[in-house]
């Protein structure tokens, strides 16, 4: 299973880089123009694919608009996901109005806020009150949240949106939700994150790297 999430990680760069290249003109690539432009290596990207009954061969190449739409697919990115945002703070706010998620595919449908204050400050926003949350989950069929609360809120939070029907989660409080049976949750610390790259920068300026292997900061592979 944690494999199969890696592989996960990958397709979506490589649902990205063959994008770009269909772009360009190309119609067929081989696993190293795939490796060149997302930093896998070849035999793992031959690897992922098979694991996924991607189909190509190793001589002759992969022909872009066959595997594209199966990569596509197996993200559901056939379908435009629907996604709603709880918080509307700063980051909320950001991410509501960020216009980059749509040529993925991903619509930011609404943001909800505990504080009427937020609703009522932004009019022509797709803002609701936490109680109107469950109602707005099942009449639209949501199925992914990205959680915005401070950390305090983020369990009560969890569980308002699990009794809702949420199944997906993107958390940003900085506190490791666990993931349940019916609802997957990917938590991102941003301070954790900023904390390894300052510690990856300070190795690489000092060349001190206590053991460390440089490349082992790449969770792709
Ligand atoms: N802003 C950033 O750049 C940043 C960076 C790293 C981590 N984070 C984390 O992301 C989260 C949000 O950060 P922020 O800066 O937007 O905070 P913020 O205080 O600006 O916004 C939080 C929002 O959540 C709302 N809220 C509080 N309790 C709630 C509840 N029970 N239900 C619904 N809404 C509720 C608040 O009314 C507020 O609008 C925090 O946990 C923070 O630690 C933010």
């Amino acid at each position: 299973m944690a494999e199969k999430k890696k592989s996960i990680t990958r397709l979506i760069l490589y649902n990205k880089a063959l994008t770009r290249l269909k772009q360009l003109g190309f119609h067929k690539v081989f696993s190293d123009n795939l490796a060149d432009a997302t930093g896998i290596n070849p035999a793992q990207i031959r690897k992922d694919f098979s694991l996924f009954n991607i189909s190509g061969s190793k001589k002759g190449g992969y022909i872009i608009d066959e595997i594209l739409p199966r990569i596509q697919e197996i993200l559901s990115k056939d379908k435009p996901q629907e996604v709603i945002i709880i918080g509307a703070g700063n980051l909320g706010m950001a991410l509501l109005r960020y216009r980059g998620f749509e040529k993925e595919g991903i619509h930011i449908k609404a943001a909800f806020d505990i504080l009427q204050e937020k609703i009522v400050k932004n009019p022509g926003l797709p803002l609701y009150p936490m109680s109107e949350l469950e109602t707005f989950v099942k009449q639209h069929n949501i199925k992914v949240a990205i959680m915005a609360v401070p950390e305090h809120a983020a369990q009560g939070v969890l569980d308002q949106l699990i009794n809702a029907g949420i199944v997906g989660i993107l958390n940003f409080a900085p506190v490791r939700l666990r993931p349940t049976k019916t609802c997957y949750i990917n938590n991102v610390n941003l301070e954790n994150e900023l904390e390894k790259v300052i510690y990856f920068a300070r190795v690489l300026e000092t060349g001190q790297t206590n053991g460390v292997d440089l490349e082992e900061n790449d969770s792709c592979e």
